[in-house]
C-alpha cells in the first residue's frame, strides 16, 4: 500500500492554510507529521480523512482516489469523540459496530485492547470516571479495535505520561512491524525520532522538510564536527578557532559544552585535527556531528518545539 498526498490546497473563507501540501508513506513505515500549533497538520489529516474536501490537489493509494471508506482504518481524530456517560468497553463495542464489526469479536478485541494498554479493569466504569490518561488510552484502544491496516493518528501522545507514551510507542512499533501503514501528527520530536523512518514538516501550510530520516540527519550533519577543549570553554574556543582556522572551519553554533563546526572542504577535519595539535588548544572531544531530529525542526520551522 502506498499513500500519496498530492500537491492538497485547502482555505477555509478567503483564507489558505493549505499551500500545497506533498508528501507519500507506504506500509510497514511510519511517517511523522510534524509542525508546530496551527501549522496544519490536522487540517492534512482531516482532507485524508475526508472530513474537509481540499480546494485543490488530491489523495491517492496505490496511485487511485483514495477513498477512506473502502480500508480498514483507525483514525485517532484531535478532538476525542467518546461518550462520557456511557461505560467503556460497552460504547467501544457500540462504535464498533457502526463500522461493521459484529458484537462479539468487537467485545473480544475491545477487551484484549483495553488488557493491553492496562485499563481492563475500567472495562465495565463510565468514560467520565476515568483519568485523562486513562481516557485517552480507551480512545486508542477504540482505534485499533477493527485490527486496521491503516492507523491514522493525531496527536497520540497528548495527555500520556512517560509509562503511557512508552505503552503506546510499543503498540505503535509493532503495528509497524505487523506492516500496517503508520501516520501519525506530533510536535513532540523525540516519540517520532524513535521509530518514524519517514518525516515530513509543516509549517505555515507548506511542506518544508520531507523524506526518509536518516538520510535527512546525515546530509544536515555532513560536513559538521563538534568539538571542545580542556582548556578553553566553548565561548573562548570559538573566538580562538575563528580567530585562527577561520579559512578551514566556521563556528556554526556555540553549545553548553561544546562547538558545531562546518569545514570549508572534505577534510576539513583532518586537515583541523593536524592542525590543532600544533596549537594551544588541548582538544576534548571531536566528533563528526549529527543533528537530532529537533535540531532539524527548529531550523526548519524557527523556534523549539
Ligand atoms: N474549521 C476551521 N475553520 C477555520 N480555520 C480553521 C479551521 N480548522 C483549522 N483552521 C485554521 O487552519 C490553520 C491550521 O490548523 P490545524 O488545526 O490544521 O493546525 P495543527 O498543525 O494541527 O495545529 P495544533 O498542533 O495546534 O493542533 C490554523 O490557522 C487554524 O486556525
Amino acid at each position: 500500500m502506498k499513500l500519496e498526498v498530492r500537491d492538497i490546497r485547502k482555505s477555509f473563507g478567503d483564507t489558505e492554510v493549505l499551500h500545497g501540501i506533498s508528501f507519500e508513506v507506504e506500509n510497514g513505515r511510519a511517517l511523522g507529521l510534524l509542525g508546530r500549533n496551527g501549522a496544519g497538520k490536522t487540517t492534512t489529516i482531516r482532507v485524508l480523512m475526508d472530513v474537509f474536501r481540499p480546494n485543490a490537489g488530491e489523495v491517492l493509494m496505490d496511485g487511485k482516489k483514495f477513498v477512506p471508506k473502502d480500508y480498514k482504518i483507525g483514525y485517532l481524530p484531535e478532538e476525542r469523540g467518546l461518550y462520557p456517560k456511557k461505560k467503556v468497553l460497552e460504547q467501544m463495542v457500540y462504535l464498533a459496530n457502526l463500522r461493521g464489526m459484529g458484537t462479539r469479536e468487537a467485545r473480544r478485541s475491545g477487551k484484549e485492547w483495553l488488557e493491553r494498554l492496562e485499563i481492563g479493569e475500567y472495562a465495565d466504569r463510565k468514560l467520565e470516571t476515568l483519568s485523562k490518561g486513562n481516557q485517552q488510552k480507551v480512545q486508542l484502544a477504540q482505534t485499533l479495535i477493527c485490527n486496521p491496516d491503516i492507523i491514522i493518528l493525531d496527536e497520540p501522545f497528548s495527555g500520556l505520561d512517560p509509562v503511557n507514551s512508552q505503552i503506546l510507542k510499543d503498540v505503535v512499533r509493532e503495528q509497524i512491524g505487523l506492516s500496517r501503514l503508520v501516520i501519525f501528527s506530533s510536535h513532540q520530536m523525540g516519540y517520532v525520532e524513535e521509530f518514524c523512518e519517514e518525516i515530513a514538516i509543516i509549517n505555515h501550510g507548506e511542506i518544508v522538510l520531507n523524506g526518509n530520516l536518516k538520510q535527512i540527519k546525515h546530509e544536515a550533519g555532513q560536513n559538521r564536527l563538534t568539538l571542545s577543549a580542556v582548556n578553553y570553554r566553548p565561548e573562548a574556543l570559538a573566538e580562538r578557532i575563528t580567530e585562527k582556522f577561520a579559512e578551514l572551519v566556521k563556528v556554526v553554533q556555540v553549545r553548553k559544552e561544546y562547538l558545531i563546526l562546518e569545514g570549508a572542504c572534505s577534510d576539513a577535519k583532518k586537515q583541523l585535527l593536524a592542525a590543532l595539535s600544533q596549537s594551544d588548544i588541548d582538544v576534548a572531544q571531536v566528533g563528526n556531528y549529527e543533528p537530532s531530529l529537533n535540531d532539524i525542526f527548529v531550523a526548519k520551522a524557527g523556534d523549539e518545539a
